[in-house]
């Protein structure tokens, strides 16, 4: 059977995936959530002009020359907008945050000043406007500043702030189970018997879910038998997720029961084995409403296959707008032979050349099986079907990895 390629695949993940139930959380709890609608500025920031500096505001003309002497008529502090307006030959004055009052349209700054009582003398020759900033220079009421479908950044906080909102409207985050699979796995820590293997897809996994702002309840690890894996996806479907991620029992073997169980459950499997590699045996489909992403069980191919097709549909269960992965343009740092007809994901170095170039760098084995290198890189190079062998300094196409 020919494999599915890995666009296909990719389309068919996300394929009417959008953004789930909104809701309102408070603006603390904002960070990392996506928009559900266009948000307006409720004011004008800042509302009317403002000194920028500590000094005395006076009238341009009154300062167009230096030296020139002001009677200083009284103060404004921030937060106290003052009553007099300046006239010719005054200055009031001014600090930092304070509005500028009526009359003025300049503000000398004090280290440009000698004040001898209610004189200052003016030492800097300023001009109209400077240390102003004017009413809704930073931005005006009914302004749309933050809009849906964007993930809120710390400064997005600010910004929403600022724009008066105490609560945001946002898309609920996706809920996920992840289960893994496998007789021989076992918890770190554990002391291993002959054949056992540390469980640790689920810790990346889990980890990038929960950066990707999903809701993630770890199912643990069923044995390898249709009764356990059933019991999984039962709970899976308890807890109304909707998204399941399985790790193992995806591939050939006699002991890959993930597809038949979700099978016997109902699961309308949409696709198994992808013309990728690491990652071949990936299966996705849907059950009811919990679409369901199996991945194989070696811990490269899992973390991969999570990384290109389970991040992309939590953004778009987020509500993101923009939900796919950008390639960058990277030179290879070795060359790369010929491929074969199964899309390459390899682990690679990043670095940059005396240029300034980004340089990729395939790490020395690619076995799906291994963490090390996996940990290490800080890339993965993209090898479409049946590309050409490729020369060190070529350019290729990468994909950073989180941190
Ligand atoms: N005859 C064939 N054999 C295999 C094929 C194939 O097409 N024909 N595909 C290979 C490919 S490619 C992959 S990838 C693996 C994936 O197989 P499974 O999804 O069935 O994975 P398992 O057999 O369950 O496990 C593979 C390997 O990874 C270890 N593992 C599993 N889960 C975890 C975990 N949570 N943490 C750490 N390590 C885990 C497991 O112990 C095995 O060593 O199949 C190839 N075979
Ligand atoms: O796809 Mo498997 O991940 O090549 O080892």
């Amino acid at each position: 059977m020919a494999l599915m390629p890995v666009a296909d695949a990719l389309a068919a993940v996300l394929h009417s995936a959008g953004g789930l139930a909104t809701e309102a959380v408070a603006l603390e709890d904002g960070h990392g959530r996506v928009l559900a609608h266009d948000l307006a500025a409720l004011r004008t920031q800042p509302p009317q002009a403002m000194s920028a500096m500590d000094g005395y505001a006076v009238r341009a003309e009154d300062v167009a020359t230096a030296p020139a002497r002001l009677t200083v008529i009284g103060e404004i502090a921030a937060g106290r907008p003052a009553a007099q307006s300046v006239g010719p030959g005054q200055a009031l004055r001014i600090f930092t945050g304070g509005v500028i009052p009526e009359g003025a349209d300049t503000v000398v700054i004090q280290e440009d000043t000698v004040r001898d009582g209610d004189q200052v003398t003016i030492t800097e020759a300023a001009r109209r406007g400077r240390h102003i900033r004017p009413a809704g220079v930073d931005f005006s009421e009914g302004d749309i500043l933050l809009r849906a479908g964007a993930r809120l950044s710390d400064r997005d906080l600010a910004l929403a702030a600022g724009m008066n909102h105490p609560a945001l409207p946002v898309y609920r985050r996706p809920r996920v189970a992840m289960l893994a699979t496998g007789d021989e796995l076992v918890m770190p820590g554990s002391s291993l018997q002959p054949g056992q293997i540390v469980y640790s897809n689920g810790y990346a996994l889990r980890a990038l879910a929960r950066s990707e702002g999903a809701d993630v309840t770890d199912l643990g690890i069923a044995a390898d038998t249709m009764d356990a894996t059933t019991a999984a996806i039962r709970r899976a479907r308890d807890l109304g997720v909707d998204l399941l991620v399985t790790t193992g029992g995806a591939s050939a073997g006699d002991h890959d029961l993930v597809k038949q169980a979700l099978e016997a459950e109902g699961t309308e499997i949409a696709f198994w084995k992808i013309a990728m590699r690491p990652g071949k045996p990936m299966m996705h489909g849907r059950l009811g409403a919990m679409r369901v992403i199996g991945l194989p069980g070696n811990p490269v191919s899992s973390y991969v296959c999570a990384f290109l097709f389970m991040v992309p549909l939590l953004r778009a269960l987020s509500g993101m707008r923009n939900a796919m992965h950008h390639p960058e343009t990277a030179s290879l740092g070795s060359p790369l032979s010929a491929n074969d007809q199964r899309e390459d994901y390899l682990r690679a170095y990043v670095s940059s050349s005396d240029a300034g170039r980004l340089v990729a760098t395939p790490v020395d084995h690619q076995d799906s099986s291994l963490l090390a290198r996996l940990s290490a890189a800080q890339a993965l190079i993209i090898r479409p079907p049946h590309a050409p062998a490729a020369e060190a300094g070529a350019n290729c196409q990468i994909l950073k990895l989180p941190l």
